[in-house]
């Protein structure tokens, strides 16, 4: 008797359990009629303002991107794939340009190519000055001093690489990230290369909220295929051996196809960003525009007023206009112009939107 008692009872407390915990749903699981039409309701919510959000992304992006074609939608899905799926490394971190694998070593072979060259001239000149032009003997010199040259290349830089420095062979396409202090590039970094959407990710990039957190050069490899250059930000947290180190690199760099520079919607071009803008001009540095930390904008108006005011649309040259947002909150609850950025970047660095990463992932 004692122990049917006891089984009542055990029957009893899991069917309360049972009922407390199906509140919302069934027993096995599904949402009763009621929680489900909250859930959907809720999940309109979202779509709804994710919809007039992208559209809006959209309209601005159409209206400042005039002189470009739009990606189709089947190269947007590659790019996207080649993203999510590519194994993306940090390769290193330079406080100065010479600190770059490989440049120390290229300047050097370049100084002795030069003055190889110089003492070719000098002796041409001498033999056709001695009306020696004609002799056949100034081929055999000629051919003679190139392989002296060549030996002399290998003679520095021994190895199975036949004098040619490892880093120098293991090029690839660059593009890098500028910016004010806290515009979002490390951020972006992150975002681009990974599929998730999560707040505070610190993938490969550190990002934080102090301003002048990046202060070397740092390079990501993207599946082997290209890099991407992380700098230190500029502006009233940046110092001057950083703003120098980004200048450097921009100058100096053979492998870089394009930068992105990027300004917080939320702050605008400043006087730094103008200058920058002003360097990459006079330079002739192919760069575009990236307007990050789009989910803070209430106002779209005040974009297209940052735009409007700034001297970007005067410029020789037209750059393009990327809007995106790296965060997600209530009003943005997707992820943004990701898509078209990681599309830019495959075409600067020569890449088709099929291309397949080198080294992919592991999940
Ligand atoms: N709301 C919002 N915040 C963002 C977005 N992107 C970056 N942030 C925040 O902005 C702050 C600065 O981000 P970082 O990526 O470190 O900026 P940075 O340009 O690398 O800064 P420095 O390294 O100092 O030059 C961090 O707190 C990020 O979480 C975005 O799209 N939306
Ligand atoms: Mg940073």
């Amino acid at each position: 008797m004692k122990q049917s008692v006891r089984q009542l009872l055990q029957v009893d407390i899991k069917s309360i359990v049972k009922n407390t915990k199906v509140n919302s749903q069934t027993s096995d699981g599904v949402l009763t009629p009621k929680r489900q039409k909250q859930v959907s309701k809720e999940n309109s919510r979202k779509t709804k303002g994710s919809d007039k959000f992208q559209t809006t992304i959209k309209s601005l992006y159409d209206r400042y991107n005039k002189h470009y074609p739009e990606p189709k939608r089947s190269d947007l899905a590659l790019v996207n794939f080649f993203f999510n799926k590519a194994k993306v490394q940090f390769e290193w971190s330079a406080p100065t340009f010479n600190d770059i694998p490989g440049e120390k070593v290229r300047r050097a072979m370049e100084k002795r190519q030069k003055a190889a060259q110089i003492l070719l001239e000098e002796e041409k000149s001498y033999i056709s000055s001695k009306s020696l032009a004609s002799d056949p003997n100034l081929s055999m010199l000629e051919s003679e001093f190139t392989h002296l040259e060549h030996k002399d290349q290998n003679k520095l830089y021994h190895g199975k690489t036949e004098g040619i420095p490892f880093e120098l062979i293991n090029q690839l396409p660059e593009i890098a990230f500028l910016g004010r202090c806290n515009s979002g590039k490390s951020t972006l970094l992150n975002n681009i290369t990974t599929e998730v959407t999560r707040n505070h990710l610190n993938e490969y990039a550190n990002a934080s909220k102090k301003a002048g957190f990046t202060k070397t050069i740092n390079c990501f490899n993207v599946g082997k295929r290209f890099r991407i250059i992380d700098t230190p930000g500029y502006g009233t947290k940046g110092t001057a051996e950083q703003g120098r180190l980004t200048m450097d690199y921009l100058q100096k760099r053979r492998e870089l196809r394009r930068s992105f520079l990027l300004i917080s919607a939320n702050q605008g071009f400043s006087e730094y960003d103008a200058t920058m803008v002003d360097l990459l001009v006079s330079n002739g540095i192919p760069f575009e525009i990236v307007l990050t930390k789009m989910d803070t904008v209430k106002d779209m108006t005040q974009v297209e007023r940052i735009i409007e005011e700034s001297n970007v649309l005067n410029l020789p040259t037209s750059p393009r206009f990327i809007f995106l947002n790296s965060m997600t909150n209530k009003h943005c609850q997707k992820r943004f112009g990701i898509d078209i950025l990681r599309y830019v970047i495959l075409d600067a660095c020569g890449l088709s939107p099929g291309v397949k990463p080198s080294k992919i992932k592991k999940n």
